[in-house]
């Protein structure tokens, strides 16, 4: 749906899986941070014999909100989510009926994907007003916090402080955490 030629599915909805393995999140940019992220999904998921399922957001909320300028285009942010490999892309249309939803009903939502495991960084947030955090999701689904990526320099890697970057003119500092296929381990 997507024109994106590869062999990841796109789905505007949730579609129902019998099993899967699911991270979830904004990823604009799609930096080292969420690549961390998308890649222990898929590896995860293809361990245990089950589809890889990536949730993102379109706009991402912050820029919904006025909060934040998009770092990356949509058709870019799916590039780079589908180079990392996962079997099934979920792009959410961030508006006002989504952002009405309570952490319940997003909860419902996501249970269709018969979620294994869900993947997400301590600080992920979801539903109205931001109610849902780690603590409510692991009440139903059995929840992998990913450690936060650093840099080299030891501060976490986001999309805000690639964007803080990008406005000092420091382009090359924020292409390095922007870098596709870079080990975060080891790089920025
Ligand atoms: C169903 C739903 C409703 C949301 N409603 C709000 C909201 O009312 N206010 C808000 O600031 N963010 C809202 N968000 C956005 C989340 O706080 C968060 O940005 C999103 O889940 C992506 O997570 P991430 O920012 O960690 O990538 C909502 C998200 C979801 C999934
Ligand atoms: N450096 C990181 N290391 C590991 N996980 C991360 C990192 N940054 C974000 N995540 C996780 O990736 C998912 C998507 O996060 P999100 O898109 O909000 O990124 P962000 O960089 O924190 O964005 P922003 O700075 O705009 O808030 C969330 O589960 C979040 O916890």
């Amino acid at each position: 749906m997507f024109d994106q030629p590869d062999l990841t599915h796109w789905h505007r909805d949730v579609p129902t899986l019998g099993a899967s393995v699911v991270t979830l999140g904004a990823f604009d940019g799609v930096h080292s941070g969420h690549q961390a992220l998308i890649s222990g999904t898929v590896k995860r998921a293809r361990a245990l014999g089950v589809p890889s399922v990536v949730c993102t957001f379109d706009p991402p909320p912050k820029v919904f909100f006025g909060r934040a300028t998009q770092l990356c285009p949509l058709a870019a942010k799916l590039a780079r989510i589908s180079a990392l490999g996962p079997d099934h892309v979920v792009v959410f249309s961030f508006d006002e009926a989504l952002r009405a939803l309570s952490p319940a009903a997003f909860m419902a939502r996501l249970a269709l994907l018969g979620p294994r495991e869900l993947r997400v960084g301590g600080d992920f947030r979801f539903g109205a007003k931001q109610e849902g955090n780690v603590s409510l999701l692991a009440r139903r689904f059995d929840v992998h916090v990913q450690p936060p990526v650093r840099c080299a320099a030891g501060e976490v890697v986001s999309s805000t402080r690639i964007r803080g970057l990008l406005e000092q003119g420091l382009t090359a500092a924020a292409a390095t955490l922007l870098r596709p296929g870079l080990n975060p381990e080891t790089s920025a």
